[in-house]
């Protein structure tokens, strides 16, 4: 009999905890692909995405001639039809590739694969997944956590955040929630572990 591999789309805010999670998801041996490392991938090999970005936002390129994304970015967050452009462009070119790395993980008998994505709900990505979880936490904690993390001004990480839907948008559209809220990520890690342990649970049985 062939396993069946469960998927689990995995959405939240930035700097919710969303990559904190996934690393569980690889120590309990399942394959993880995070939509932001496709998609950075991508932008850098792919010629025709680049262009199309070009085409649509003026010239991007850094001195190294790679696409500038902190310049992208100042761009989208601050004007919601270019972030609908933007992500237009990205999906077509992200999704594909992510229903490639999932047939291959199916192809090798994988019982869990994880699916990251920001935009996971209004894509066609949510019709792959089995089952989808929201992660979140309050956006004063998140902007905090993500200016330590990249080094970012605060007022990037706020532009950042305030470009996203809100919490609710994604508790809603999602079949389960996890609030990150506490002090310490390792403990976050272990809420974390024990969700998806039980949600590997409901589906072998
Ligand atoms: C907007 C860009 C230029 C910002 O670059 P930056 O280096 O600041 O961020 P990075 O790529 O590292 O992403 C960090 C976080 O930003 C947020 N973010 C990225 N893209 C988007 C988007 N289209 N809408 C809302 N938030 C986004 C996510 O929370 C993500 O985890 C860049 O992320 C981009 O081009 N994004 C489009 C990719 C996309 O839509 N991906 C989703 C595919 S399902
Ligand atoms: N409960 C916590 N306490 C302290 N730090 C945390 C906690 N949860 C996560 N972090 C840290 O906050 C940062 C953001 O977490 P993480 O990268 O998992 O978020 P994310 O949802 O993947 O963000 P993005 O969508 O922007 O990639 C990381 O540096 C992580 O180590």
């Amino acid at each position: 009999m062939v396993k069946q591999m469960t998927v689990l789309g995995i959405t939240g805010p930035t700097g919710a905890g969303k990559t904190t999670l996934l690393k569980e998801v690889e120590k309990l041996g399942g394959a993880v692909i995070d939509c932001d490392a496709v998609y950075h991938d991508l932008l850098e090999r792919d010629g025709a995405l680049q262009h199309s970005l070009e085409k649509t936002f003026g010239p991007l390129r850094d001195e190294r001639g790679a696409i500038d994304r902190k310049k992208l970015g100042t761009i989208v967050f601050g004007d919601p039809e270019k972030l609908r452009q933007l992500n237009i462009i990205a999906q077509t070119a992200t999704v594909r590739r992510t229903q490639e790395l999932l047939e291959g993980y199916r192809g090798k008998g994988i019982a869990l694969a994880a699916i990251d994505a920001i935009a996971l709900l209004e894509s066609p990505l949510a019709k792959l997944c089995d089952v989808t979880l929201a992660v979140v936490a309050p956006a004063e904690i998140r902007v905090k956590r993500i200016m330590d993390r990249e080094g970012i001004t605060e007022e990037y990480a706020w532009l950042r955040v305030k470009a996203q839907k809100s919490d609710e948008y994604f508790v809603k559209g999602c079949d389960r929630t996890l609030v990150n809220d506490c002090d310490q990520v390792e403990e976050f890690a272990l809420q974390a572990k024990a969700l998806v342990e039980s949600i590997l649970q409901e589906h072998i049985q």
